[in-house]
């Protein structure tokens, strides 16, 4: 069988359901408890063998990430590094999901990277292998690389897969790009939410009661959120997706979701979404070396 060549795979959205931060660590990163929820809207990403790492972004919104910054570049080259290898690939990034907006495209994407190429250039390495290669190129690559719905604690890096019933999600992104930087180094933000002892299998009428200590404080630095919330007010409890800046509506049916965006101004980018348990990511790779492997 002739080696393949061409991999494409998806790089799921997450939501924090709830993110409670309960103290600063004296590195200056924050412990703190999280829901991970993954959700079916994506970034698609297309990897084919060549000699050296390139990218190319086709994207409808004009994003400007030099290529060395990239995420996806540095994923690549960490397995080059890790593995001692020079494989080389050309990457097109199809850009869907917003740049800062608290969903996690940019972690998601080099998690898709690290698991795209892992299996394109034949490297073998584990999942724990690749999530400890993710965490050096942020917080949030790990429970992609898992690729399940997680409750995450420590920094973000202490993860426990959770099924949650299926959900459906209006995300809107107001026209704000929030730095996480800037949040976590604010004197104002609530750092002393107390340690939740969580119980297994996790349960999601908890879930009302829970909220995004950094909700107040982006609110007040970022109008346009702020703006967002109180336009969302009338279709439910709307809440802050990381460190946002997407504010985000949790629906039991489809229906209602799309309900409430049809009634949206059509200036908001904004998008229905299913939470999924599993990412596409791992579903898709399953097939690819199912077929590929046979
Ligand atoms: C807090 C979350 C929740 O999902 O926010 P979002 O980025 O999704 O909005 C993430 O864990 C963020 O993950 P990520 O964006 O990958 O963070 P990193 O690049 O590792 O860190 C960016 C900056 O955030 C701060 N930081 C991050 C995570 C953490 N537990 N404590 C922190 O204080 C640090 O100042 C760090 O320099
Ligand atoms: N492939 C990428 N997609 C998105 N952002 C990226 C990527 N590579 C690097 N970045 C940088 O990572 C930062 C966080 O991006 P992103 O993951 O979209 O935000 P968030 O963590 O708020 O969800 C941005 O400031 C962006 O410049």
């Amino acid at each position: 069988m002739t080696k393949p060549t061409q991999l494409t795979l998806s790089a799921p959205a997450k939501l924090n359901l709830f993110l409670h931060i309960n103290s600063q660590r004296p590195d200056g990163y924050h412990e703190l408890q999280t829901l991970f929820q993954l959700v079916d809207i994506a970034d698609i990403l297309h990897f084919e063998i060549a000699d050296e790492i390139s990218l190319t972004v086709s994207d409808t919104n004009n994003y400007n990430i030099q290529n060395e910054d990239n995420l996806i570049v540095q994923a690549a080259k960490a397995l080059n590094t890790y593995t001692n290898n020079h494989f080389g690939t050309h990457i097109t990034l199809e850009k869907n999901l917003p740049i800062g907006g608290g969903v996690g495209g940019g972690s998601s994407d080099a998690a898709t990277t690290l698991l795209g190429l892992n299996s394109l250039w034949n490297l073998g390495l584990s999942i724990d292998e690749l999530a400890n290669i993710g965490k050096k190129l942020g917080a949030d690559v790990p429970v992609f690389v898992r690729g399940h719905t997680s409750f995450a604690e420590g920094i973000g890096e202490k993860l426990s897969q959770v099924n949650l019933d299926q959900r459906f999600f209006l995300i809107v992104k107001p026209d704000a790009h929030v730095s996480t930087m800037k949040i976590f180094t604010s004197k104002e933000l609530t750092r002393d939410t107390t340690y939740l002892r969580i119980r297994h299998p996790f349960e999601t009428a908890c879930l009302q009661e829970f909220h995004n200590d950094c909700e107040p404080l982006v609110r007040k630095l970022y109008p346009e959120v702020d703006e967002v919330f109180n336009l969302l007010e009338k279709f439910g409890s709307p809440r802050l997706t990381g460190t946002g800046a997407c504010v985000f509506i949790t629906f039991e049916h489809e229906s209602d979701a799309k309900q409430a965006f049809a009634q949206l101004p059509k200036s908001l980018q904004a998008w229905v979404a299913k939470g999924v348990n599993m990412s596409n990511t791992h579903i898709e790779l399953k097939k690819w070396n199912n077929t590929n492997n046979a």
